[in-house]
C-alpha cells in the first residue's frame, strides 16, 4: 500500500514538475486545475516545448511509461504531430537484468537449467529492453539460437503502473471536460491490453511462425524458425539470424548489397503482407530489421521481434485500395462517395462537403512529384479529415499508417529516388481486380470451392428434407384450416342460437306489451 502511494506521489510530482497539466492540446481549453497549479508552483520552468517535457517526464517515470509514450506516438490520429514526433524518439533500452535471474526464469519455464538444455548459453545478453532480453545460445545438436527471456516481476510492475494510469485517466476526465474527446481512458485501456499481450511471448512466437509460413516461398524475407519444444509464455527460443542492421548503410554498401533493390523490396514485402495476407509486422523500426549477406540468401531482409502485428480483413483492404487509387487519380469525389457507400461515413454525410474537405487537405500533398508523395501522410490526412465527419478510424488502420511511415522512411533512406507509388500500384490494382468483375467472381468461387465438396453430396438429402418439411407444413396448414373452419362454424351456430334467443325474447316482449295495451 505504502509502495503504491509513494509511486502515485512520484507520478504526481513528475507530472507537476514538467507541467503535464498544461499540455493543453490545440483546440482544447486549458484545464482549470492548471491555472491553479501555475499559481501554486510559480517557480516551475515551462519554457521547454511541451512535447519535450512530456517525453522527459515519461522517461523519468520508467520503462512502462516509456512504452506508453511509444504507444501514444502511434496515435497520430488523436494527438498533434509535435507530440507524436517527440514521443517516437523514446527508446526503451534499459540496463540488462542479472543473468542469474534469466537462468532462473528459463529453469522455471522450461523445467531444466540452461546448462542441461543448451550446449552453450551466453550469460551476457545481446540486447535488453523493458519487457525482455535476448541471450545467444546453441542447442545440443549445434543449432545456433537466440533465447528471449521475459524480465522477472514484469507482470506485477505492469499491473501496478497500469492501475495507476487508469486512476490518472479517470481523474483527468473529471477535472478536464475536454479530455473526453482525446479518449484518454480508451487509450489506457488499449495500452493495458497491448502490454498484457506483450507479456505472453507465446503470442510473439506464434506471430513469427505465421509470418514465416506466409513468406516460405519468398526470395525477399527471412523469418527465424521457432523451436516450439523450448517455448513458453516467459521464454522463447528461435533460430539465430545473421545479418547487417538495415540502418548501417555503409556496411551494406561495403558488402555489395544493391540498395535500390533493397529499398523497393521493402515496399513489396509490406504490400504483400497487407494485400495478400492481411497480416503485417507492425514494429518495423530499423533495430528489428537485418539484411542477410550469407551467400544463399544474399540481400534478403530478416525480420525480428514479432510482438506487434496488425491484421486486416477484406473490408480494411477495400478501404485502403479504393482510397489510395482514387487519391492518386485525385478523384476526391470518389473518395467521398466510397466513404458513404460503404458505410464508413454516416449515410447522411453530404458528398460535396466531404469531397471539399478531402480536397483541401490533400491538394497540398500533390504539389510535388508523385514519387515524393508519402502514402503514410496521405492516409494520416485522410484519417484526420474523416474524423471530422464522424468516421471511426479502426485501430488496425492506424497501426498500418504508422508502419507505412516507417517503411517509407526506411525505403527513402536506402534510395532517395524510391518511387513508392510505382511499386505499390500493381498491388492495389491487383486487389481491386480480384474484388470486382469476372476475376473477382472466379476468385470468390475458388475460395468457396473447398466447401462445395461437403455441400454437393448433401444436396439430395437436403432437398428431400426441404420438400418433406414443405409437405408436412402443407398437411399441418390444411389441418389448421379445417380446425379453424370447424371453430368458425361452431361460433356461427352459437351466434345464430344467441341471435334467435335474443330475437325471440325481444319479439315476445313486444308482443306482450302490445297485448297488454290492447286489453
Ligand atoms: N533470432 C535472432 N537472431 C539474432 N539476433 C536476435 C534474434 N532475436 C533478437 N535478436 C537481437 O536482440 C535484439 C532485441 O530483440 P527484440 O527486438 O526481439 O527484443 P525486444 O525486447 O522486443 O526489443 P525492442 O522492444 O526494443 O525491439 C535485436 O535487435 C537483435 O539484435
Amino acid at each position: 500500500m505504502i509502495r503504491k502511494f509513494l509511486r502515485l506521489f512520484k507520478i504526481v510530482r513528475v507530472a507537476v514538475r514538467y507541467g503535464l497539466d498544461e499540455i493543453a492540446i490545440s483546440g482544447f481549453d486549458k484545464p482549470r486545475i492548471s491555472k491553479f497549479l501555475d499559481v501554486a508552483f510559480f517557480w516551475r520552468d515551462l519554457s521547454t516545448p511541451r512535447a519535450v517535457r512530456l517525453r522527459r517526464a515519461l522517461e523519468e517515470l520508467g520503462p512502462i511509461f516509456v512504452k506508453f509514450g511509444q504507444v501514444l506516438s502511434t496515435r497520430s490520429d488523436l494527438f498533434p504531430l509535435d507530440i507524436v514526433a517527440e514521443l517516437s524518439k523514446l527508446q526503451d533500452r534499459v540496463p540488462p537484468f542479472d543473468s542469474n535471474l534469466a537462468i532462473k526464469m528459463i529453469e522455471e519455464s522450461l523445467g531444466a537449467h540452461p546448462d542441461e538444455l543448451f550446449a552453450r548459453f551466453e550469460r551476457v545478453p545481446v540486447a535488453s529492453a523493458s519487457i525482455a532480453q535476448v541471450h545467444f545460445a546453441a542447442l545440443k545438436d549445434g543449432t545456433q539460437v537466440a533465447v528471449k527471456v521475459l524480465r522477472p516481476g514484469m507482470k506485477k510492475l505492469i499491473d501496478e503502473d497500469v492501475a495507476l494510469m487508469h486512476i490518472a485517466a479517470n481523474f483527468i476526465n473529471r477535472v478536464w471536460a475536454d479530455s473526453k474527446r482525446l479518449k484518454i481512458q480508451e487509450v489506457v485501456q488499449e495500452f493495458d491490453k497491448y502490454l498484457h499481450d506483450e507479456l505472453d511471448l507465446m503470442r510473439e512466437a506464434a506471430n513469427a511462425s505465421q509470418l514465416r509460413r506466409n513468406f516460405a516461398e519468398s526470395k525477399l524475407l527471412l523469418v527465424p524458425e521457432m523451436y516450439w519444444d523450448y517455448c513458453s509464455s516467459n521464454v522463447i527460443v528461435m533460430e539465430r539470424m545473421h545479418g547487417i542492421p538495415v540502418s548501417q548503410i555503409d556496411r551494406l554498401i561495403e558488402a555489395g548489397v544493391d540498395l535500390k533493390k533493397l529499398s523497393s523490396d521493402g515496399v513489396e514485402i509490406f504490400f504483400t503482407q497487407v494485400f495478400r495476407d492481411g497480416f503485417f509486422h507492425a514494429d518495423m523500426h530499423p533495430g528489428n530489421i537485418l539484411v542477410s549477406i550469407e551467400p544463399e540468401s544474399f540481400g534478403r531482409y530478416i525480420a525480428l521481434d514479432f510482438g506487434i502485428v496488425g491484421t486486416l480483413n477484406d473490408y480494411d483492404k477495400d478501404y485502403l485500395s479504393q482510397n489510395f487509387l482514387a487519391f492518386f487519380r485525385r478523384d476526391y469525389k470518389r473518395v467521398a462517395e466510397a466513404h458513404i457507400e460503404s458505410g464508413w461515413a454516416p449515410k447522411e454525410t453530404r458528398v460535396d462537403e466531404l469531397e471539399a474537405a478531402v480536397r483541401a487537405c490533400c491538394e497540398p500533398i500533390f504539389d510535388r512529384p508523385l514519387k515524393d508523395i508519402s502514402f503514410g501522410q496521405v492516409l494520416l490526412r485522410l484519417f484526420q479529415t474523416s474524423r471530422r465527419f464522424n468516421v471511426e478510424v479502426q485501430p488496425q488502420l492506424v497501426l498500418l499508417q504508422k508502419t507505412l511511415l516507417n517503411i517509407e522512411g526506411l525505403g527513402r533512406q536506402l534510395d532517395p529516388d524510391l518511387d513508392l507509388w510505382k511499386t505499390a500500384k500493381p498491388y492495389l490494382e491487383r486487389w481491386m481486380a480480384e474484388q470486382v468483375g469476372w476475376r473477382g467472381l472466379v476468385e470468390k468461387f475458388k475460395a468457396e470451392a473447398p466447401r462445395y465438396s461437403h455441400i454437393f453430396p448433401q444436396l439430395p438429402r437436403l432437398a428431400h428434407q426441404a420438400l418433406t418439411l414443405a409437405a408436412e407444413r402443407d398437411v399441418e396448414t390444411k389441418q389448421l384450416l379445417a380446425h379453424l373452419v370447424a371453430e368458425q362454424r361452431h361460433t356461427n351456430r352459437l351466434l345464430s342460437f344467441f341471435a334467435f334467443f335474443v330475437g325471440s325474447f325481444v319479439l315476445g316482449a313486444v308482443a306482450y306489451v302490445a297485448y297488454a295495451r290492447l286489453h
